[in-house]
């Protein structure tokens, strides 16, 4: 288990998200929602260890974050951000800085690392980029590669800011895909995600954030009849059970 205790933190000295108190398990997808500049990112950099905190504390278990050397804790805790760049790297060696936190110095991959790429290429359907630039794939190409880059990190919690956003549908529901195949892994996923549908419907807990705060930490359906979704986002939400399995999808409108 990961375990943020009374987290501030904030960016030059101006406090950003507050008091938060909340921890993520093994084997469970949670998506934090919640509107434009409420704190989400700020949540997960600090959460992943990228942007220290004012004050608070992180526990993996059991162990304070601060305590654990970079390349133990990259063997546990991944971190993909939103805003990512294409450096001028193939395909195969991008997934292979994965492996990074196992390697030794100097950095010569094993047999059971090239494996690990091979797998994490292959669930992601990227084999065939293999020795493409990442610059030479389109938005959603490049963002399963960088997927495919946090697979073979093989970390037990896995935080994804935005992993769906400017995917078409397609690319989407892949990505979701994926995400829940994690879950089956054994792993815990953190993601935040502006599509409140697939929130509600792929997460086994949401965390919904109002300026800097977690309103709510709960089932989706604890969530939804909260109805703190349709006052935090001035919206309003109906739940339709839609396919055969009886999974809720949920309709917003004004
Ligand atoms: N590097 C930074 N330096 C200073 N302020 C920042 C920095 N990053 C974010 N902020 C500020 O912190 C606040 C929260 O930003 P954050 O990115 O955590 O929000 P968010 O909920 O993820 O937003 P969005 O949904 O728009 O991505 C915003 O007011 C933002 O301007």
């Amino acid at each position: 288990m990961i375990k943020l205790k009374d987290i501030t933190a904030g960016y030059n000295g101006i406090e950003v998200i507050k008091n938060i108190n909340i921890s993520f398990e093994k084997g469970s997808i949670t998506s934090i929602i919640g509107k434009n500049g409420c704190g989400k990112t700020t949540l997960l950099k600090t959460a992943s260890k990228l942007l220290k905190p004012f004050s608070g504390d992180i526990i993996l278990n059991g162990e304070s974050i601060y305590n654990i050397p970079e390349k133990k804790l990259a063997r546990k805790v991944s971190f993909l951000p939103q805003m990512r760049n294409a450096p001028n790297i193939s395909v195969y060696n991008l997934v292979m800085h994965g492996r990074f936190p196992y390697l030794g110095f100097p950095r010569i991959p094993q047999a059971e690392d090239r494996a690990m790429v091979e797998r994490a290429m292959k669930k992601l359907g990227i084999k065939k980029y293999k020795d493409k630039k990442l610059r030479e794939l389109s938005g959603g190409e490049r963002q399963k590669v960088y997927i495919g880059m946090v697979l073979a990190q093989d970390t037990d919690y896995i935080f994804l800011d935005e992993p769906t956003t400017y995917l078409d549908i397609n690319h989407q529901l892949e990505i979701l895909d994926i995400i829940k195949e994690l879950k089956r892994m054994g792993k815990a996923v953190i993601m935040v995600i502006h599509d409140l549908n697939s929130a509600l419907s792929i997460s086994d807990k949401v965390c919904l954030m109002d300026r800097g705060e977690i309103v709510i930490f709960d089932s989706p359906k604890a969530v939804y009849s909260s109805k703190e979704i349709e006052r935090v986002f001035q919206v309003k939400c109906e739940e339709v059970n839609m396919d055969k399995k009886g999974q809720s999808q949920y309709i917003f409108s004004i």
